[in-house]
């Protein structure tokens, strides 16, 4: 075997090593921020519409149908989430996540505000609890949230939850939106979005101090922007069924 071929042995298993080791925390928080940067749902032309106007009383009301199948599944994912969590001190942290959406009474609670969002926009309650008429597209895409949190490591499942460090910016994006241009939705409908934004700063912190810990190695790394990438699919995936539906 000649030398040239025993050079390029060495820098192959050089690279693998580098490949290997785990990056530096600031560049970590780098390559997970740069995945919703490139497909977050910001960019999904369903949401580019929403923010410019062009969408029809019939498109937001089919968009607010679907969007509530995503927002009652939340607490659900979470409580998959906190069976993971050996340490008190964690479960603490989480539980409150369930709490912002169901509340402690009937009327409390993200859950009820995004009802309230519907009523506010001319839906009926009773139409959106029902579940009926959310698309296809919609359901698996939500499906394959929850399961994702069923299924994988927490360091994956909390990763998944980090699209929120984008979300407060698109839900004040929204709010703007709605104030100038579809003001046929009552005002107090924007309530949900309105406590949301600061809840997902905090949440998405929280979240982003534990996977930025745990991530020791490439490896784990990977997996948790595998998981981060997913979950932008996901949100990406719910749009295009209410983009398509020909609402
Ligand atoms: O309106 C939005 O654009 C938007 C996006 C996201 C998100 O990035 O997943 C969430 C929410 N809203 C939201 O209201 C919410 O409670 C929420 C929880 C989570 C999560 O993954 O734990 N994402 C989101």
């Amino acid at each position: 075997m000649g030398s040239a071929d025993a050079v390029g042995r060495v820098a192959a298993s050089d690279r693998a090593a580098l490949d290997r080791a785990a990056l530096d925390r600031v560049a970590f928080e780098r390559e997970l921020r740069a995945v919703p940067e490139r497909r977050y749902h910001h960019r999904h032309p369903f949401n580019l519409r929403m923010h410019q106007g062009e969408l029809s009383p019939v498109e937001l009301r089919v968009w607010i149908l679907n969007r509530f199948h995503y927002q009652r599944h939340i607490p659900v994912k979470d409580a998959l989430i906190l069976a993971k969590l050996d340490d008190p001190a964690l479960r603490r942290m989480w539980v409150r996540r369930i709490t912002d959406h169901d509340g402690t009474a009937d009327d409390e609670g993200g859950i009820e505000r995004w009802l309230r969002l519907g009523e506010a926009a001319g839906l009926d309650r009773a139409d959106l609890l029902s579940g009926e008429g959310v698309l296809p597209g919609v359901r698996l895409a939500v499906d394959g949230y929850v399961n994702l949190c069923r299924s994988a490591t927490p360091l994956e499942a909390v990763a998944a939850s980090l699209t929120e460090l984008f979300a407060p910016d698109i839900m004040t994006t929204r709010i703007a939106a709605f104030q100038a241009h579809y003001t046929w939705i009552r005002p107090e409908g924007l309530a949900y979005f309105k406590s949301r934004v600061p809840q997902g700063r905090r949440d998405s912190g929280e979240a982003l101090s534990l996977v930025l810990e745990w991530a020791r190695t490439r490896e784990q790394q990977k997996a948790a922007v595998a998981a981060l990438a997913y979950k932008c699919e996901v949100l990406w995936t719910l749009l295009d069924a209410v983009d398509r539906s020909g609402a």
